[in-house]
């Protein structure tokens, strides 16, 4: 889609326009930006557009380091130095085109394998970047680095499964939470950091120490357990895992326990016994949860152990510790993308409080460093949709709503993956439905192939089309459609101009032309065999009256 918008960054209170979009424009210019103080302080505003010099923020890097402006993940570092360098190859250019940023991807390739990324996850994030990049409007005040900044930064919560992922609680009884993992991960320390995060949301705990081969992980776990105040149940190393568990569980039910924590044994590595006795917990307890503990450190090799976990046994996701060491990032951005299993939760030390749940966005923010270019690249796009939407609204205004608005605004429709963007900035036009929207969007393809055969003429001016038959047949022809597709189309558009018109007039209060009959017409026409000669003279009156309200000849 080419982006009409006007992003006006007039340096002089002049330039500041009236409509609130354009006043959001103004207010984000950049030579209003005050002293490096207010950013400091974390500023919103105008501060946003001191993205807009060069480089980044107008401050140096090293500046924003010492003063803490760019909150880094250390595990990422070398991951956000290799971004970086990326985006630096950018400056000067006008638009992502794909020849030039083919150096840039070839950086952040390189910089995702170093953070131990999969080869075949770094080379489908590259694809999508690339697609997404190249396919990005121009937004006039947004630098080309900082769309590519901000399609990386989408892609990365993409990777990492976009949308947090929360806990699933029973809807009766206790929820069970089965862990498991290799040795020494981190499984059971996490019994003990899930416990102190369910109570400080009001639930009650117990732990179930069902790991029996390692006799200091029960000690361990009743440690951990008095801690955080929360009851282990334990029948000491002779018993069955799966028995262990079921009996806890029961105890559990007898005493209203909201949660079950059940910790399982860990191995040095994957085995048969190891999958068959986690089967046997999974079958004795029902668990809601099944999560895999797994350690950053070990990069793309947690989230193979992820899928091969999820394959062997059904996981429901995992819960990556560690995260405060020395790993280079490749777990966190791989896991879901190879496992199909979202992190649920992340460990960052080893305290009972730290662990949180897993936010793909703040992640990626925390990769990228740049929280500041990200917002002002968002406010910009927002305010090109705005410009757009009034663009279009003085179009359908004016009845000049044509085929190339309308090619225009089903391609935006493809590209942003929704109608109702679309739909609902054009105002009182929100109550279009879901089942609306999802028909719109089959349609696209279709009515695009149509329109591609159009005359510049025709696009522009689809009263020709409404007008001779002859061109309806011709763009059926040259589009593999029937002549009656053809006239449906014609038909949608200007029903759509109709009801458009209608809408906006009634808003302001006017009388609006009635152009309901124009399908009908079209359609009456259709019914005629081709040759007849009586439908011209037949529908004559009623199209000439209709098509010359559209072309804004009557009133
Ligand atoms: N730095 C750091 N250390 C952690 C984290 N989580 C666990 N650890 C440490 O990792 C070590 C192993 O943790 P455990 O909880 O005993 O691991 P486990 O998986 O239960 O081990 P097994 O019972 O042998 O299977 C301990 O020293 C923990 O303190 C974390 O998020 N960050």
């Amino acid at each position: 889609m080419e982006a009409t918008a006007t992003l006006t960054l007039s340096s002089s209170p002049a330039g500041v326009r009236s409509s609130p979009a354009r006043t959001t424009v103004a207010s984000l210019h950049p030579r209003r930006v005050p002293t490096p103080a207010s950013h400091l302080r974390g500023a919103q505003g105008p501060t946003a557009l001191r993205a807009l010099s060069s480089p980044f923020l107008g401050f140096s890097r090293t500046t924003r380091r010492r003063s803490g402006m760019v909150v880094r993940a250390e595990m990422f570092g070398q991951l956000t130095t290799g971004l970086e360098s990326a985006w630096n190859k950018l400056r000067g250019v006008d638009r992502l085109t794909k020849e030039n940023i083919a150096e840039p991807m070839r950086d952040i390739r390189r910089a995702l394998l170093e953070a131990d990324v999969s080869v075949a996850v770094a080379r489908s994030f590259i694809e999508s970047v690339t697609e997404k990049a190249v396919g990005t409007d121009v937004i006039r005040g947004v630098e080309p680095e900082q769309q590519l900044v901000k399609v990386v930064n989408d892609e990365l919560v993409r990777l990492m499964g976009g949308e947090v992922s929360d806990l699933v609680f029973a809807k009766t009884g206790p929820t069970v939470i089965l862990l498991a993992g290799l040795q020494g991960v981190g499984k059971t320390t996490v019994c003990a950091k899930l416990a102190f995060y369910l109570k400080k949301m009001g639930k009650s705990c117990m732990l179930i120490a069902a790991d029996v081969y390692r006799p200091a992980a029960i000690d361990q776990l009743t440690i951990l357990g008095k801690k955080v105040g929360v009851p282990v149940y334990s029948e000491g190393t002779e018993a069955k895992p799966s028995e262990i568990a079921k009996n806890g569980l029961k105890e559990a039910k007898s005493k209203k326990t909201d949660v079950v924590i059940v910790d399982t044994a860990g191995r040095l590595q994957v085995d048969k016994a190891m999958m068959n006795e986690l089967r046997e917990v999974k079958k004795a307890v029902k668990p809601t949860e099944v999560l895999l503990v797994v350690d950053a450190m070990t990069g793309q090799e947690a989230a193979a152990l992820v899928g091969a976990f999820n394959g062997e046994v059904g996981i429901t996701g995992a819960i990556l510790t560690k995260l405060d060491g020395d790993s280079r990032g490749g777990a966190a951005l791989s896991i879901k993308e190879v496992s199909g299993k979202p992190i649920k939760f992340v460990g960052r030390g080893e305290r009972v409080e730290d662990l949180e749940p897993f936010y793909p966005d703040r992640m990626a923010q925390r990769i990228l460093g740049m929280g500041d270019v990200l917002s002002f690249v968002e406010q910009a796009q927002q305010v090109m949709r705005q410009e757009e939407a009034e663009e279009l609204q003085k179009k359908i205004m004016s009845a000049k709503f044509n085929f190339n608005d309308f090619l225009k605004q089903t391609k935006a429709i493809a590209q942003m993956g929704s109608f109702s963007r679309i739909i609902g900035m054009i105002p009182g036009m929100n109550k279009v439905t879901p089942a609306q929207i999802r028909e719109a969007e089959k349609n696209v393809k279709f009515m695009e192939s149509m329109i591609n055969v159009m005359t510049a003429d025709e696009r522009e001016r689809p009263e020709l089309l409404a007008e001779s038959r002859e061109r309806r047949r011709r763009v059926a022809k040259d589009s593999g459609k029937t002549e009656q597709q053809v006239s449906q189309l014609v038909s949608q558009l200007f029903q759509m101009r109709a009801r458009m018109q209608k809408m906006m007039a009634g808003m302001q209060g006017k009388d609006t032309p009635d152009m309901e009959n124009l399908m009908e017409s079209i359609k009456s026409e259709e019914q005629f065999a081709a040759g007849t000669g009586q439908p011209r003279r037949k529908y004559g009156n009623l199209r000439r009256r209709d098509l010359d309200r559209m072309r804004g000849y009557r009133r």
